[in-house]
């Protein structure tokens, strides 16, 4: 999988050449690029902000270096982006395409890449949309900083890619970038070849609807607290019961949200 992220603040994501995703980039099994907003501004402050229209406080992210480095992303030529600017009106023969459609198939028949905005607007990210993005050949994710990005920048990505606005959950971050690393952990860790042993990724919280049992290991006794005499019975039949039961238990009682209607 090739992901790509832009930020203000690309060194954020020095921690993902650490740990299994560092090793999943140093092997190949994931390829991953930083890229800095700034590098695509030309003036002396490289300035990426600017005050809204409209009024009100804070900044709000200028279009054009977030256009430039959208179009290095995705390969957007210069005449293309040129194109756009000057939209022509359609030709009356040609078949109508909205631009959902443009975003879904590229002129190859290629399908786009899918460029995520981390924002608290967006969908909200969870296991099973962890395991549907795992999938994916091609993530951008565009972190958003101050009060957010100018509107016309998803609406040119939407020309030219899928694009998702996507939360981690109901509360206020003061950017994309927490949630940018929350996503890629989840998602990365699907991805076949990134954990040594596939297995570990069943029986999760979350991965079938129920949380996760309690765990346990050495020493038997610690601290005057024993492991559940079960557990050292080497009967596989009742450790599965009894570990089933501490999931569904566990679950009624911290996330009976989760649990399917009575
Ligand atoms: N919750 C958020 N707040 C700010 C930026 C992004 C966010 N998010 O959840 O993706």
């Amino acid at each position: 999988m090739k992901i790509d992220i832009v930020s203000i603040f690309p060194t954020f994501f020095d921690v993902l050449d650490i740990s299994l995703l560092g090793k999943a980039r140093q092997n190949g099994v994931i390829n991953l690029d930083v890229h800095d907003l700034r590098d695509f501004t030309f003036d002396r402050h490289r300035t990426v902000d600017d005050t809204p229209y409209g009024g009100g406080a804070g900044m709000v992210m200028k279009p054009e270096p977030w256009g430039l480095a959208l179009d290095e992303i995705l390969g957007i030529t210069e005449g293309q982006a040129q194109d756009d600017q000057a939209k022509k009106p359609a030709d009356q023969d040609a078949p109508a395409q909205t631009d959902a459609d443009a975003a879904t198939t590229a002129a190859d028949g290629s399908i786009p890449p899918l460029v995520i905005f981390p924002s608290p607007a967006g969908d909200v990210f969870n296991q099973a949309m962890a395991k549907e993005l795992a999938h994916e050949d091609h993530l951008v994710f565009g972190c958003g900083r101050y009060e957010g990005i100018d509107q016309r920048v998803f609406d040119y990505a939407e020309q030219h890619a899928r694009v998702r606005l996507v939360s981690l959950g109901d509360y206020v971050l003061n950017g994309g970038e927490v949630a940018t690393m929350a996503m890629i952990e989840a998602i990365g860790r699907l991805i076949p070849g990134v954990v040594g042993n596939p297995e570990s990724l069943t029986e999760e919280s979350h991965e079938d609807g129920l949380l996760e049992y309690p765990s346990y290991t050495k020493p038997s006794t610690w601290r005057g607290q024993e492991v559940p005499p079960v557990l050292l019975s080497g009967n596989h039949g009742a450790i599965e019961k009894w570990r089933y039961e501490q999931r569904v238990e566990r679950t009624r009682r911290v996330r009976p949200d989760l649990l399917p209607p009575e």
